[in-house]
């Protein structure tokens, strides 16, 4: 089945472009019963596209990398850390007039090491709704799956109404 897109304005009949594979960490505090808490969001490089927006952090996979030899790669890379075990979770494609990415969506629960920034950029641990702004549109989907699997209600983040991927 094909997996849902998401169309960011602008990048509107670009949908023919060979989408570029992407590994994300949305990494999650559990409580002693295992409930799910708070996850990580990180700001983009003052260097890249979208600079700034806030995200959950990865990165484009190298050639021959699974997605999870590239999840573990980018968070050692951009924040310091070895994360365990990666669990697969959910994908999206979205047309960017930069880019056409496919985003797999991973649950990491497990991590060791001290964050360290290395790009610069910031964290912050967040619950629904996600109080940092400006949200990456790739981001606000998540959001929505985070809030169905919380039975959280109203809007997943503070600087626009949820929006549901077509
Ligand atoms: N890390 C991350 N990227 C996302 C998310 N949502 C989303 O649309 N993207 C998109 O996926 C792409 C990831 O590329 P990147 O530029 O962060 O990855 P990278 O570190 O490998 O980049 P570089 O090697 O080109 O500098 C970007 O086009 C970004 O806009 C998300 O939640 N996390």
């Amino acid at each position: 089945m094909a997996e849902p897109t998401l169309v960011v304005p602008g990048a509107e009949g670009l949908a023919t472009r060979r989408p570029v594979d992407v590994a994300v960490g949305v990494l999650i505090e559990r409580d002693a019963a295992g409930v799910e808490g708070r996850f990580l969001l990180t700001s983009r490089p003052a260097d890249k596209v979208y600079a700034g927006y806030w995200e959950f952090p990865g990165g484009k996979l190298e050639a021959g990398e699974t997605v999870g030899e590239a999840l573990r790669r980018e968070l050692h890379e951009e924040l310091g850390i070895t994360i365990g075990a990666v669990q697969p979770w959910q994908q999206i494609e979205v047309d960017y007039p930069h880019a056409r990415v496919r985003l797999h969506f991973c649950k990491v629960y497990a991590w060791q090491g001290e964050f360290e920034m290395r790009e610069q950029q910031s964290m912050a641990w967040q619950t629904l709704p996600v109080a940092v702004v400006p949200v990456l549109p790739g981001t606000v989907p998540v959001l929505r799956w985070l809030a169905d699997e919380r039975g959280h209600v109203g809007p997943t983040h503070a600087d626009s109404p949820a929006e549901v991927p077509a």
